[in-house]
């Protein structure tokens, strides 16, 4: 390691924090309804407790299925638990004041892949703090933690081209902005090789060192992990088999006697041996009330070891000030607000945001404004001036059917398989309170809508010119209009499925969604015609179109029926377009 990053070392661990927190949690039960005809029960945490201080950086270990992610997740605030209490130093905790004050990093969360890390930091600097920080400050903190987590020479590379090591990082830095004081992070080294996961802890162990309280979990840590780590908190079958720091673990095993045996790595023997020993340990333990082994040499991390052990690494803390309370928290708390921003300007950010990406990443954009112009082409070519003689008014009737149903599947298929993609970003960043999902999906809209009304008016006008209809501005803005309507209301409905669904349910599922939209369109079966029971079912869904009798026969050639679309949005928002003669 580097003079500088030894001197780093020294300072951070003496820079604690103004004000520590420590998690605590007492009693915790936690069961989920297993199975929904069952109706019975499942028991996934037993009444476990325990204690994670400032300044230390504890792991939850145990078998894979033991509990531990959902312990997280309850500590983290993500769930609530069936019984018990959770405190934040000595107090029970206030969920809105600890959010403020906490970050969660889920296992498979992920970053913007098409900014690069400058980018994606002075955006989440533009979302997380408020306007009381000025410009000048938020582009400080971005340099501080890019220089701190060793990014300065991935700085303007996109995070899609970023190693496994890298992204965990820009991760980490991401919720450092608003200089969290307890972090919880799931699983962070999965995935990562040996080397570069020793790097990561060593970051999170440096963090700790400053006064934050760090809480991972690991499925099985390395003797190397290990030398770093201050707290282990196992976890077997949903009870507490060990709390304490990592020199008591061998003490503590003795003491029920098993012996390690030499050369063994305690972490890999207490794993091996914990399913049929749990009664035992769990009761030794006192399911993690018991706090002795903590006291056994506390902050037993060997932090010359860290120092001689982790060469070459590019991670050092010197510019990262210790965590404070961010005065956006004092300001939000009197606000009783849980946003940094108002909406309307979390809403811009997103969008911008948005827009930045799809500029970045542009082969989704041409892909779909190429098949608007092919298909518009090829409907031209079938249809060809079918406009000019009443005799295929006929034609001109299934050409528009064809039309609004193309428009309606393309917009919705393109956002239902594009949006799951970003549902673990979003699932972390909302957590996290960056902005809330209403800001979110409404920037979502304005960000796809410039595209889908591009596709949508080339290929009205493609199609509104071979097929010879009529050239009069009104007709072609009510035709362009109608298919306008239907497109943006099979993008919200394409919305609503893509964050319901993954992308596999979402295409089983979605032609579901989107028939009874055929079928009370009009086209089918008129609304008079249907049995009465049925009625409902047109004003429900959207398409329903109004073409009777001998206007029916006028459409392209004289006089206008046109459809009326009612449109029932998740978004609230009601478009009518309205028929004019
Ligand atoms: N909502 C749920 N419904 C049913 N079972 C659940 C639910 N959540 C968790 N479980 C079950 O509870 C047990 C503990 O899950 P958890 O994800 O906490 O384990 P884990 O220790 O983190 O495992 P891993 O290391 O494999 O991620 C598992 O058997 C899991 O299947």
């Amino acid at each position: 390691m580097s003079s500088d990053n030894s001197v780093s070392l020294e300072t951070t661990s003496t820079s604690l924090s103004e004000d520590p927190l420590n998690v605590a949690f007492e009693d915790i039960d936690y069961t989920v309804r297993s199975g929904i005809l069952a109706g019975g029960r499942k028991t996934i945490l037993k009444n476990v407790s325990g204690c994670f201080n400032a300044g230390e950086l504890t792991v939850i270990m145990g078998q894979s299925g033991a509990g531990k992610s959902s312990l997280m997740d309850i500590l983290a605030g993500y769930t609530k638990p069936t019984n018990g209490r959770l405190l934040l130093s000595g107090r029970l905790r206030n969920e809105k004041i600890f959010r403020r004050r906490s970050c969660y990093i889920l296992q498979d969360d992920k970053v913007q892949d098409t900014l690069t890390i400058f980018e994606s930091l002075t955006i989440a600097t533009q979302l997380k703090l408020g306007n009381h920080v000025s410009t000048e400050q938020k582009k400080r903190r971005v340099e501080e933690i890019i220089t701190s987590l060793g990014l300065s020479r991935a700085r303007n590379t996109r995070a899609g081209s970023l190693s496994g090591g890298q992204k965990k990082r820009l991760a980490i830095g991401l919720e450092l902005v608003s200089e969290p004081s307890i972090m919880f992070l799931d699983e962070p080294t999965s995935g990562l090789d040996s080397s570069i996961s020793k790097q990561l802890i060593f970051l999170l162990h440096l963090l700790a060192r400053q006064g934050r309280t760090v809480v991972i979990t690991i499925h099985q840590p390395s003797a190397a992990l290990l030398r770093m780590v201050d707290k282990l908190y196992a976890v077997v079958g949903g009870r507490c088999a060990y709390t304490g720091s990592v020199a008591g673990l061998l003490p503590y095993l003795e003491q029920l006697n098993l012996t390690c045996p030499p050369y063994h790595n305690p972490v890999d023997f207490l794993i091996e041996i914990c399913n049929e020993n749990a009664n035992a340990l769990v009761e030794h333990s006192q399911n993690g009330k018991c706090e002795v082994w903590s006291e056994y040499n506390p902050i037993e991390t060997d932090d010359n070891f860290v120092e001689n052990n982790i060469k070459n690494e590019e991670v050092y803390l010197t510019t990262l000030p210790a965590p404070k309370e961010d005065s956006t928290n004092k300001i939000l708390l009197k606000m009783k607000s849980t946003y940094s921003n108002p909406v309307w300007k979390q809403f811009a950010t997103l969008t911008r945001r948005s827009l930045l990406s799809l500029w970045r990443n542009p082969s989704f954009t041409v892909m779909i404004t190429g098949i608007h112009c092919s298909m518009a082409l090829f409907i031209g070519c079938l249809f060809h001036n079918i406009g000019e003689d009443a005799k295929y008014v006929r034609d001109s009737y299934n050409m528009l059917y064809f039309s609004l149903m193309f428009l309606m599947f393309t917009a919705f298929s393109s956002v239902s398989i594009h949006f799951p993609d970003q549902i673990p970003v979003v699932r972390r960043e909302h957590f996290n309170r960056w902005y809330t999902t209403g800001a979110y999906y409404t920037s979502t809209l304005a960000s796809t809508l410039p595209t889908q009304t591009v596709c949508t008016l080339c290929y009205a006008t493609i199609v509104y010119y071979m097929t010879g209809l009529p050239l009069d501005a009104m007709r072609f803005a009510t035709f362009s209009w109608t298919l306008l309507a239907v497109s943006y209301v099979a993008l919200c409905i394409g919305l609503l499925n893509g964050s319901i669904f993954n992308i596999k349910n979402g295409v089983v599922i979605g032609p579901f969604f989107i028939m009874p939209f055929t079928i009370f369109s009009g086209f089918f079966l008129r609304y008079s015609d249907a049995p009465s029971i049925f009625r409902w079912m047109f004003h429900v869904f959207i398409s329903k179109t109004r073409l009777s009798g001998p206007s029916f026969c006028y459409i392209w050639n004289g006089s206008t029926q046109i459809a009326l679309l009612r449109l029932v949005l998740p978004l609230h928002i009601p478009v009518q377009v309205y028929s004019r003669h």
